[in-house]
């Protein structure tokens, strides 16, 4: 990206979006001189609107309640314009939780008829994966990218999905049961779905049969994980996104 003032969006219909934006100023402030976010102007704002969206160049989508976000997005008249931002325009997008519910091509446990999904990334995730509210729980995840020889990311999971499979080819009818599939879009761009998914993260062997479960990933432009980084002190992350979803555009350099 050239221009030299960024503006970040995130969607505030329901859910964590307030400490996104807390999370998202506070990683472009605490920038060490010379670092890319510190010569960078970026301006964080709150997204309810379709026109608000057009004015940003990238954009958070929280965690929260993916149904009820969904909905207002409907009535908000702003799903086509984030299946275009996301799909077509591919700006820069990071959805956690919920918000990677919504990212996802295809959504099990779901809503039918109860839950639109704006799609983009190539993978089904199972909503309510560990269950219940009471079943939430934190654990550590290594993400080296964040930074050489640095600790490990305390995450935390709240009704959490996961990345139950990344898909391959070409969508083939009907889903069955609970699962419910993003709408194609005519100007889906030819080679949007082979844009290589890469597994940013999975659960480690402390959390027993749940180890290996991937919560983290990023295609291209769209990033998503299942836990809620913007609930911890810790900025790394969010850091990160902006240095490398952002600034970065679409190459990965993980
Ligand atoms: N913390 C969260 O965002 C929970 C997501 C919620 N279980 C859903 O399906 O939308």
């Amino acid at each position: 990206m050239t221009q030299s003032k960024i503006t970040v969006g995130i969607l505030a219909l329901q859910g964590a979006f307030l400490e996104h934006k807390l999370h998202l100023q506070k990683a472009v402030r605490q920038a060490s001189p010379g670092s890319p976010l510190d010569t960078t102007k970026f301006e964080i704002v709150e997204v309810r609107t379709s026109e608000q969206l057009a004015s940003v160049d990238a954009l958070v989508i929280p965690g929260g309640e993916s149904t009820a976000i969904s909905l207002i997005a409907e009535r908000s008249g702003l799903l086509q314009p984030l299946r275009q931002f996301a799909r077509v325009d591919r700006k820069p997008v990071w959805g956690t939780c919920a918000g990677l519910i919504l990212l996802s091509d295809e959504a099990s446990k779901a809503k039918k008829g109860g839950q639109e999904l704006i799609g983009g990334l190539h993978v089904r995730c199972q909503r309510n994966h560990f269950g219940r509210q009471t079943e939430s729980f934190e654990c550590d995840l290594s993400l080296p990218f964040v930074g050489d020889g640095e600790p490990p990311f305390r995450a935390v999971f709240i009704r959490a999905p996961i990345v139950e499979r990344v898909l391959t080819g070409a969508d083939s009818g009907d889903v069955a049961g609970d699962v419910v599939r993003a709408p194609k879009l005519d100007a889906d761009a030819d080679d949007y779905k082979i844009t290589p998914i890469e597994i940013i993260a999975s659960l480690p062997t402390t959390q027993g049969k749940e180890a290996g479960d991937i919560v983290a990933v990023r295609q291209g432009n769209i990033f998503g994980t299942s836990f809620h980084p913007e609930l911890t002190p810790d900025v790394r992350l969010h850091r990160w996104w902006l240095q490398e979803c952002v600034l970065g555009g679409g190459e990965s350099r993980i």
